[in-house]
């Protein structure tokens, strides 16, 4: 089965993000007929204001109702049903939270466009970067508490992870205890954190977990309140051994690899970490 993710520049126009994606997953499609696509974190809406982030915000179907959601829900339903495909939206902004809280959201729908499964990221990034830059996602964002894993192409069991996430192993371990075998990370990664922890972090939590990676992400300038700042991107898919099997350049565009499940199987059997813990 092969796996894309998509690379892209969004920013706080929700109606040019959905038609960026939109080209690109074409392209994307009827060059490397994946099985599997996943978008970056909050692709519908990067920067801006507090307006424009609740502006793209949608208020999702109960899971399992079948309902209609927003635009960019129905986008995601509607491609992967079109081309019978698996489809990782990378995370869409979820109205609804306590006390008007959003959430960071991934759904994913399978080819017949059912949604299969929602996660909310779980650790949020209220940091201060090298650069002085500081971030508070918890000002707008409530935090998931739930592990999410399910079957995708092939029975491939896939994992659910957003961003910041990456930077918590046990969440990582968990879900390959809970049967994962390709965990997504769709990110928005800052260059000033990027440039030193993108792929040392991706590839770490690759090689613990003997899982395949696929690490959307967005890349290169936005505005946050009339401030230029800037994503890293590098999207990139890492095999259950460690190495980094596709990588998007610089720009928009996407990466595609073949998960090769005997690989998955040898690294695991000829390395059994799972078994070998002592102390977690
Ligand atoms: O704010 C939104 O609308 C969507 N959320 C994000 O873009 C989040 C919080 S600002 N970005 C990250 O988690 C970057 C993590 C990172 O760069 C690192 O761990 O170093």
């Amino acid at each position: 089965m092969r796996v894309t993710v998509l690379q892209m520049n969004q920013g706080s126009d929700k109606a040019a993000n959905i038609a960026q994606a939109r080209r690109l997953a074409e392209a994307a499609i009827a060059a490397d007929r994946p099985d599997l696509i996943s978008l970056p974190e909050t692709w519908t809406n990067l920067g801006g204001d507090r307006a424009a982030r609740e502006a793209a915000a949608e208020l999702l179907p109960p899971p399992g109702s079948g309902g209609t959601g927003g635009p960019a829900y129905e986008f995601l339903r509607a491609m992967a049903r079109a081309n019978r495909i698996f489809v990782h939206g990378g995370s869409i902004i979820e109205a609804g939270g306590e006390g008007g809280r959003l959430r960071n959201t991934t759904v994913v729908f399978d080819p017949e466009g059912r949604e299969v499964a929602r996660y909310r990221k779980i650790h949020l990034f209220d940091i201060t970067a090298p650069d002085g830059t500081g971030y508070r996602e918890s000002a707008a964002y409530e935090g998931g508490r739930e592990l999410v894993t399910l079957d995708g192409p092939g029975g491939v069991r896939l994992g659910l992870s957003i961003c910041y996430d990456v930077r918590f192993p046990e969440l990582y371990l968990a879900l390959r205890r809970a049967g994962a075998e390709l965990i997504f990370v769709p990110s928005n990664f800052t260059l000033a954190t990027g440039k030193d922890h993108w792929e040392v972090l991706l590839r770490a939590r690759a090689i613990e977990t003997q899982c395949w990676i696929a690490a959307a992400a967005s890349w290169g300038e936005y505005l946050e309140r009339g401030q230029r700042r800037q994503v890293y991107g590098h999207s990139l898919v890492c095999d259950p051994w460690g190495h980094v099997v596709a990588k998007a350049s610089d720009g928009v565009g996407w990466a595609t690899a073949r998960v090769d499940r005997a690989l998955t199987e040898r690294v695991r059997r000829d390395m059994r970490v799972l078994e070998h813990r002592r102390l977690a």
